[in-house]
């Protein structure tokens, strides 16, 4: 009976077609296997060869030309940025750190502005830049969110895949900035797993808390990408926060022990004499000029007041505004209050809509004492920018509630005292309230703080710059030594 089955023409056919399905599936699986991503091998580490005009091999020197280039094996890593890698200084700094100490990096993000020079000159980092989706997948819609996000995610995993996988070497470690975590995590983990690599996650904020400020705590988006975090951060081998507090939420809530490596600044945020202030404000379009009034030896000298952004929904700039406004109102009648220049800096989604409401106020004559503009600078001339000001203002309110801003940081390297929204658990991990600067919970708290600060009696100002010159002493490089040079098996104690 079964060998009159298997005679038929029907089980020849049947069985022609089984064996034609095993024979395709075998084939893409072989091709597959063929095309994988080739694994990290610690002892097929090689130096980055570099070549002259003709191709001649040539010795490659450090950026003073006098050290030959210091790389040493089994220091190779990956870092990917899912953002503009010139808007990610975190991210910068952890490449020249690596670099610094004879680690090979494949540094993955957007090129869309400057790149720290010292990154640009560095023979030991390749910068992979990855192809940005196209402009109708970036729209910014809440309604079409749905719908275009995902069709974005799909064309970001496979440009991710592509740089991680093929257009970088393998690395003994991947280096990964969370967030974005879509679909970051989930094709680095893939990555990893399949190179041999060892996965680390910097932990600048959670994605889904930024997701919730788009679409509302309760979206199940929300819940998906939480989920989705969650997961994924199990695939890593070792965590870096930004705070304390951060490190505390994902043993808490995640399960997973991270240690802090906090923001410090890097050398090019610095003090800078009065006669370099003089000479920048002079130079500077945005403060040429103004350098005149902005000159302690001026009558009635201005306030230089300096905020840094990009323009996202976790900054209101509103409330510098409507600050801004009150204290041109007082500076009518009080007249020893001094006008103030505003620079703004960044570059972001919600600029326009703010510069919008700028153009307003100056038409309803509601800023007369105040002059309000925006700028993107050379990172140079930001460091230099910070350096002049009188004061900064930092507006990030933190989604999380346990991640920082790094301007502030900045700020406080270039030896700035700050005021700063400091609602959120984590402010005080970064200023000290009347030591070197500041928080607030409202534009009017703000308002009051610009006429205390800026009014007859400026020994607030002084104290608060007195201490931001102190914390200027705090450097990255020490940092980073202590947290990731150990972390990474660079430096052994
Ligand atoms: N070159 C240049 N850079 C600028 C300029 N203006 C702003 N920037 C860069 O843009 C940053 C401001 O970007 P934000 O997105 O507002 O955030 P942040 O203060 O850098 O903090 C981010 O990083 C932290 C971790 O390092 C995160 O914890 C935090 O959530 C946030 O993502 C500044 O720190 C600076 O690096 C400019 O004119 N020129």
């Amino acid at each position: 009976m079964f060998e009159d089955f298997v005679l038929t023409e029907k089980f020849s056919n049947g069985f022609t077609v089984v064996l034609g399905a095993i024979l395709c599936i075998s084939t893409l699986f072989t091709i597959l296997l063929a095309t994988l991503p080739g694994q990290y091998d610690p002892y097929a580490d090689k130096p980055p060869k570099f070549v002259d005009e003709t191709g001649k091999e040539i010795k490659m020197k450090t950026k003073d030309g006098k050290d030959p280039l210091k790389w040493r094996q089994g220091r190779t890593v990956q870092i990917l940025v899912l953002g503009d890698i010139g808007r990610s200084p975190r991210m910068q700094y952890h490449a020249l750190s690596i670099a610094k100490h004879g680690g090979r990096v494949f540094l993955i993000g957007y090129q869309e502005s400057e790149i720290h020079p010292d990154i640009v000159s560095n023979p030991l980092i390749t910068i992979i830049p990855l192809v940005a989706a196209p402009a109708f997948l970036r729209s910014s819609s809440k309604l079409l969110f749905p719908i275009l996000a995902p069709l974005k995610a799909i064309w970001q995993a496979r440009s991710i895949y592509r740089a991680l996988g093929y257009r970088s070497e393998p690395g003994r470690w991947m280096l990964v900035q969370n967030p974005p975590s879509i679909p970051t995590l989930a094709i680095a983990s893939l990555v990893c797993f399949l190179r041999n690599t060892d996965l680390i996650i910097d932990w600048h904020n959670f994605g889904y808390s930024i997701l919730a400020l788009k679409l509302g705590k309760r979206h199940p988006l929300v819940s998906i990408s939480e989920r989705y975090e969650k997961i994924f951060a199990k695939a890593a081998t070792h965590h870096l926060t930004v705070t304390n507090a951060m490190a505390r939420v994902l043993k808490d809530s995640y399960g997973i022990t991270a240690q802090a490596l906090h923001d410090r600044p890097a050398s090019m945020f610095r003090p800078i004499t009065s006669q370099e202030r003089t000479q920048f404000l002079a130079r500077l379009p945005e403060t040429a000029q103004y350098a005149q009034d902005l000159s302690p030896s001026s009558k009635t000298p201005w306030k230089l007041i300096v905020s840094s952004t990009s323009w996202t929904a976790d900054e209101d700039f509103s409330i510098l505004l409507d600050a801004l406004v009150a204290y041109s109102a007082e500076a009518t009648s009080k007249t020893h209050l001094p006008r103030i220049l505003a620079i703004i800096t960044g570059k972001g989604p919600m600029q326009s809509h703010y510069l919008t409401k700028v153009k307003a106020l100056n038409q309803q004559k509601k800023l007369l004492n105040v002059i309000v503009t925006t700028a993107w600078l050379t990172p140079q001339d930001y460091a230099r920018l910070l350096a002049s000001a009188d004061l900064g203002v930092s507006l990030h309110t933190s989604s999380s509630g346990v991640d920082l801003p790094m301007k502030v940081v900045d700020m406080f390297g270039a030896g700035l005292p700050v005021v700063g929204w400091g609602k959120f658990e984590a402010w005080p991990e970064l200023v000290k309230e009347d030591v070197n600067g500041k928080g607030f919970a409202s534009s009017q708290q703000l308002a009051e703080q610009l006429i205390d600060l800026f009014g007859k009696d400026d020994a607030l100002l002084r104290q608060l710059k007195n201490g931001a010159l102190e914390e200027s002493g705090n450097r990255w490089n020490d940092e980073w030594d202590r947290v990731g040079g150990q972390l990474f098996k660079f430096i052994h104690v």
